[in-house]
């Protein structure tokens, strides 16, 4: 595979490309490619914004020309971009370092079928998968497989961290009306708090525990998984009535000498933050919202994903957006990028996409371990709006300028009555805002009084989905990691390993053993410790 990018020149025609994309850059700093200029350009908006199966995304407010779209379709075919992703839907190793491919695209039935890797048909298998999901979900909502008590499940805990947890919070947050059929929670961190937050809210009795975890040995799942198990062994429940597990073929989770009421396989071609497709997301979601609907979320993935692989460049949605952030980080020289969803139920969209784009794309080397021209990646961030207009929007209008992507859904999840304020509904409010803010930051508006004034000038993205329903944000999840995936490819960076996390375990290990030898020994000295983890550890252990 050719890991040559825009970070990773090892090639003249990219070299060359680099330096006229930062000449085009320097053409905006002139008056007429202010934004309140493009905007007035005849066909501005209908030129710059593109849609497939009611996913519409309008880039015209974006510091974008023809002339900077047309380079940075050069950098995707120099990068092989799009020829890459759909090898990653053929089971090609895109994963160098880690020698693996990337599957999550299978997950949902996309690419050929059948899909060898590794002598196994990937799609067979993660169908077994999904058929034990429906099997044991349609058992549990029927109350056929039901707690130690013998009452049926209401509740269910996710015990899982980053990518075992993340994306799942997210659909959930996003799908779960009022005819849910358990109530889902999370306990992905070891703070103690988390569990007690948990246990608070809810029935011992009727609550199923997932444990999830791909390697089976991150600290903080074990860590929960542990205090669960004593909590529950003190209340007189055996954790293996109440408890599934969701872990790796072979990793330590996956004995069956330590018995569950079911376990799950995932798959270590599909990574924790591209994992909400597999039984990560299929077995909780399922359990919470049936079986269909997660089939269904499941079909949104694959329509955008099919959009990717069948469209050309000027048409192709993801790939579009993965252009316009090179240009913004790498061109324009932003700082961060905003996520900002007009609908509570998208909440935990920017969380799980931090995780997906940061952790993906911050990397340092190219996918074959050469340095950088520059650090890779950028700082993302978001809130729901109208609330992020009340915290950190004065920053976005007069401070640091940082491109938004801002997201409507047509339909509210809620259909019930609707007040009339001001003459309008809340939802129509909620859109009034979303329009207003994008307007507002690209074009400003000019004060004698300089504190009032707005230069504008600051690009976004308006992205919109019909409704909350489970193809909808399907095509959402779906248009972000392809985004990230392919971003990555252009960069010259595999957005599939995760190296730049261990460093910070294994000190903790260091500083656990410190600990430990504490709790042993009462008299113990951290004589291990640095000078200032020596301050640190008596501050903790005297509670001064
Ligand atoms: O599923 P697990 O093996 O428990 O991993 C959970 C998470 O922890 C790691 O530190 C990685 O940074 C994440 O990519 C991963 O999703």
């Amino acid at each position: 595979m050719n890991p040559a990018g825009l970070l990773y020149p090892d090639d003249p025609s990219i070299k060359k490309l680099h330096e006229k994309l930062t000449k085009a850059a320097q053409d905006f700093n002139a008056p007429d490619y202010h934004l309140q200029k493009l905007l007035s350009r005849p066909g501005r908006f209908s030129d710059f914004s593109l849609d497939t199966d009611g996913f519409f995304m309008d880039f015209s407010r974006q510091r974008v020309d023809e002339n900077a779209l047309s380079l940075l379709r050069e950098s995707q075919r120099l990068s092989n971009a799009l020829k890459k992703f759909s090898e990653m839907t053929q089971a090609e190793i895109v994963n160098p370092t880690e020698n693996r491919a990337a599957l999550h695209t299978a997950a949902r039935g996309t690419g050929p079928s059948p899909l060898l890797y590794k002598e196994m048909d990937v799609k067979a298998q993660m169908q077994q998968v999904n058929e034990k999901i429906e099997q044991f979900c349609a058992s549990v909502h029927e109350g056929k497989i039901c707690s130690a008590c013998g009452k049926p499940f209401t509740q269910a805990v996710v015990i899982g961290i980053g990518g075992s947890y993340l994306g799942c919070e997210f659909v959930y947050q996003a799908l779960a009306g009022a005819d849910r059929k358990l109530d889902l929670f999370f306990l992905p961190n070891v703070d103690i708090d988390n569990f007690a937050r948990v246990i608070e809210s809810i029935d011992k009795e009727t609550t199923l525990w997932i444990v999830i975890s791909k390697s089976y040995t991150t600290t903080e799942t074990m860590a929960n998984l542990n205090q669960v198990s004593t909590w529950l062994n003190t209340m007189g429940i055996a954790p293996k009535d109440h408890m599934v597990t969701i872990t790796a073929k072979g990793s330590p989770g996956d004995d069956p000498d330590t018995p569950v009421l079911a376990s799950f396989y995932m798959f270590d071609f599909i990574g924790g933050r591209y994992s909400v497709s597999s039984a990560v997301g299929g077995l909780p979601l399922s359990l919470a919202l049936g079986y269909d609907v997660f089939k269904r979320f499941l079909n949104g993935c694959s329509i955008m994903d099919t959009h990717v692989l069948e469209s050309p460049e000027e048409k192709n949605i993801p790939l579009t957006a993965a252009m316009i952030s090179i240009w913004n980080i790498l061109y324009m020289g932003y700082p961060a990028q905003a996520i900002i969803p007009y609908t509570s139920r998208l909440a935990r969209l920017s969380p799980h996409v931090q995780q997906l784009y940061m952790e993906s794309l911050g990397k340092s080397v190219s996918a074959t371990g050469q340095p950088l021209t520059q650090p890779a990646g950028t700082i993302i961030f978001g809130e729901p709006g109208t609330n992020a207009q009340h915290s950190f929007f004065q920053l976005a209008h007069q401070g640091k300028a940082f491109p938004i992507d801002f997201i409507g859904v047509k339909m509210p999840g809620y259909t019930g009555l609707q007040a009339i304020s001001k003459g309008v509904t809340n939802h129509q409010e909620l859109w009034a805002n979303l329009l207003a803010q994008a307007g507002a930051l690209a074009l400003g508006r000019s004060s004698d009084d300089p504190a009032r004034n707005f230069d504008g000038n600051r690009p976004s993205t308006i992205i919109t989905i019909d409704n909350l329903e489970p193809e909808s944000v399907g095509m959402l999840l779906s248009f972000y990691e392809a985004r990230t995936v392919l971003e990555g490819f252009i960069l010259g960076v595999n957005p599939f390993d995760q190296f730049g996390v261990e460093l910070g375990k294994v000190m903790a290990g260091d500083i656990r053993k410190e600990m430990a030898a504490r709790n042993q020994d009462p008299s113990y000295t951290f004589a291990c410790a640095s000078q200032t983890d020596n301050f640190y550890l008596n501050l903790l252990f005297n509670k001064r």
